[in-house]
């Protein structure tokens, strides 16, 4: 494990659906002691709000206002992350079915991501002063354009990728339990439609100069973990 920093430390995280950015990365905080922050979590809690106020995604502008307006509150303790608007815990209710499907439609909205990407880069400085959960000792941020346009001057960057068949065996364990090992196809629209939707906004297929890649198609959960830390200990010493 790498020794603690000396100065705040910030890991930015990118990759695809189902890579396994979310699990690596909140157990990569854990270990390290850091403050971790989900981006998605945030345009998932944008998505609920705009169904949740009555607003029609198909109106841009109107989402527009409405996500600049959401009361959202984020967590970055990796070990309970929570996210919450206007005083209620929506950490389940981002993570259905409908608000899966819808997401993309908040995501590529062009004055959404603005106004996400200033509370991203907020919560990320908060964690380089005292004052913030990590007390200066720093943070993981992940989702889809954090090493390239959120944190580009992130301490360790890295594109976390999986094959296509990996990702997908992956999401159906997760939404349908072992049962829906053959359900794989459900979950394809999912995973890759949603992909290639998001892909119109953000480049997260291929890793940018400076960052680092990681392929976890063959690698345990564990091993991604440490693969991921590795990256991050041949950075930090060379600080
Ligand atoms: N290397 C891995 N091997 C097997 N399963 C993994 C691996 N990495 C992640 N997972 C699992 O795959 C699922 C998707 O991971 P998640 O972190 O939600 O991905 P993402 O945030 O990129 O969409 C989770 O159930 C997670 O535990
Ligand atoms: N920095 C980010 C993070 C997520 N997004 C978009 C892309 C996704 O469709 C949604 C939800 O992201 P999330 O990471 O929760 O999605 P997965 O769990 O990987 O399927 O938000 C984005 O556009 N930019």
């Amino acid at each position: 494990m790498p020794e603690t920093p000396t100065r705040p430390l910030v890991v930015a995280v990118d990759g695809p659906s189902g890579s396994g950015k979310s699990s690596v990365s909140r157990a990569v905080a854990s270990r390290l002691g850091l403050a971790y922050l989900d981006t998605g979590a945030m345009y998932r809690a944008a998505t609920w709000w705009c169904l949740d106020q009555g607003v029609a995604l198909v109106d841009g502008d109107a989402v527009a206002a409405a996500v600049r307006a959401m009361p959202l509150v984020m967590g970055v303790d990796p070990k309970a992350p929570g996210v919450h608007v206007g005083g209620t815990d929506v950490a389940e209710p981002i993570r259905t079915t409908e608000i899966s499907a819808a997401v993309s439609a908040v995501a590529t909205n062009l004055e959404v991501r603005d106004e996400l990407r200033r509370l991203q880069r907020a919560a990320i400085d908060a964690e380089r002063s005292d004052g913030g959960f990590s007390g200066g000792r720093g943070i993981v941020a992940e989702g889809r354009d954090i090493t390239t346009v959120v944190a580009p001057g992130a301490d360790a960057r890295l594109l976390l990728t999986a094959s296509e068949e990996a990702r997908l065996a992956r999401r159906a364990l997760e939404i349908h339990g072992q049962a829906g090992v053959a359900q794989v196809e459900a979950t394809r629209d999912q995973v890759l439609r949603r992909d290639s939707d998001d892909a119109t906004v953000s480049s997260f297929h291929v890793a940018a100069d400076g960052v680092a890649t990681v392929d976890s198609s063959a690698l345990s959960f564990e091993q991604t973990v440490d693969a991921v830390l590795a990256v991050i200990e041949q950075v930090t010493a060379d600080r």
